[in-house]
């Protein structure tokens, strides 16, 4: 079960939505995924024009807890407007915080990050900031109160999965609140590795959305994130440099 604040999920994998070759690819791969979260824009989403072409309509939201994010947004201001502006709308109280600080590789603004959890966090928002896989910003965000911790396998849209496992795995051995591996994952692979490591869960978009057949790799990562968690749980043998016999030699019958 992976909790955030006062939520509870079955699934470890959130969805992202952008990006689908059409509404009914999209339907079909979030239902495949399994997931229960499901993070937009709240900047591309026309929330308040029910007239407008909208995915949400598509799906029953009665099985999904929307994430809205605040994508766009390049200061603390900026992210803390978006996300009032989704709370007003009724979506959700929940809000995936992410600031982006350079426009080449779209990594996050460890500084206005920080600025606006701290303030979305005395508003009474459920907080989950989107971060770079720097281990001493991760606690100083879990610190405030934020109730998960989301680092960046690599950059977005990347797809070249976990380029530094080291300091992820510092981040989740540190860890009091839920860390989810966000962004950059390319394979099923990358998301298993992900919850091997330790991660409580995986977010992901442009791996699904922009596969070639994105309802079955959807399911794809499904079981991907389901066997990484078991995985992880059941506890990997220790590496060795040397070879040791899988059938040991004692008590064998012949010599
Ligand atoms: C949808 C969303 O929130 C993205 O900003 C997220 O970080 C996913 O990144 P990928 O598209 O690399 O999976």
């Amino acid at each position: 079960m992976l909790k955030i604040g006062p939520y509870e999920f079955n699934s470890r994998l959130l969805l992202g939505t952008g990006k689908y070759p059409d509404f009914d690819i999209q339907r079909k791969a979030v239902e495949e995924s399994g997931t229960e979260v499901l993070t937009f824009a709240v900047r591309r989403m026309n929330i308040f024009e029910a007239n407008q072409p909208n995915f949400l309509e598509q799906l029953d939201l009665k099985k999904y807890k929307l994430l809205p994010n605040t994508a766009g947004a390049k200061t603390a201001d900026e992210a803390v407007r978006i996300a009032r502006l989704s709370k007003a709308s009724g979506l959700c109280d929940m809000v995936k915080v992410e600031v982006i600080g350079c426009d080449k590789t779209l990594l996050p603004d460890p500084v206005e990050t920080l600025k606006a959890s701290e303030i979305l966090l005395n508003e009474g928002f459920i907080v989950l900031p989107y971060t770079s896989d720097d281990v001493v910003l991760a606690r100083k965000l879990q610190e405030l109160g934020c109730h998960a911790v989301m680092p960046c396998a690599s950059p977005i849209g990347s797809g070249q999965g976990i380029l530094n496992p080291l300091y992820l795995k510092f981040i989740m051995e540190q860890a009091t609140v839920p860390v989810i591996v966000d962004a950059g994952i390319g394979s099923p692979a990358d998301a298993a590795f992900s919850m091997e490591l330790g991660a409580d869960g995986v977010l992901l978009n442009t791996a699904v959305s922009s596969a070639k057949d994105p309802v079955k790799m959807a399911k794809a990562m499904k079981l991907a994130v389901d066997a990484g968690r078991l995985g992880f749980e059941a506890g990997r043998i220790a590496k060795k440099d040397y070879a040791a016999a899988s059938s040991p030699a004692e008590g064998m019958i012949f010599s």
